[in-house]
């Protein structure tokens, strides 16, 4: 009998069909995730910043692969690009793919001692985020930054010690450019 099976749009970076699951950050969900907390204050909270889309082919467990595909939207708070809250993995070992399909943007890659690298983000580009990184995606663009992910369905998402301490590199825009500020 033949199964129905999720269907992926590569070039819209859209998922549809069975086991696939949404969810989505507006600015009321992202306290204390921009610098200019003020500024956040002062917009629309159901201002949307990103959503994901998830094929849950296994629910969370060992040895099972989740796809997914996040969709950035361009804005800023203030003068710092929409970005994801980012995350370590709950067991920090746990790899992951993200690669760029539509967009274009930056991804954050901080390991454990803060040290903190950039990697372009373009239609076809390819990351490997490490165990034990950080990973955030930073929308630069003017239109939606799309970028698919596979990661295993164990590894869980640690989102408390960004939280609580953030990414060592924010991302601003000055005179129309992406600029690097240290925290
Ligand atoms: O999980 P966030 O940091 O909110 O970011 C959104 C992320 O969600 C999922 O968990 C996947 O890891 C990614 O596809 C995506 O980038
Ligand atoms: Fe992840």
């Amino acid at each position: 009998m033949l199964q129905k099976t999720a269907l992926f749009d590569s070039l819209q970076g859209k998922l549809t069909g069975d086991h696939v699951s949404r969810s989505r950050r507006s600015l009321g969900d992202l306290s204390n995730v921009f610098l200019n907390e003020e500024e956040r204050l002062r917009m629309n909270p159901d201002q949307h910043v990103y959503e994901v889309e998830m094929h849950d082919s296994c629910g969370e467990v060992e040895g099972g692969l989740f796809f997914g595909v996040s969709h950035v939207h361009p804005g800023k708070v203030g003068d710092e690009y929409f970005m994801t809250k980012g995350h370590f993995h709950q067991k920090r070992n746990r790899a992951e793919y993200y690669w760029g399909i539509s967009g274009e943007g930056l991804l954050l890659l901080m390991d454990e001692a803060r040290v903190c690298r950039v990697e372009k983000v373009f239609p076809g580009s390819l990351h490997f985020i490490a165990g034990h990184i950080a990973h955030r995606l930073v929308n630069t663009g003017s239109s939606s930054l799309v970028v698919g992910a596979c990661w295993p369905s164990d590894a869980g998402h640690d989102y408390e010690s960004i939280q609580k301490d953030g990414f060592s590199i924010r991302v601003m825009e000055k005179n129309g450019e992406p600029v690097f500020v240290k925290q």
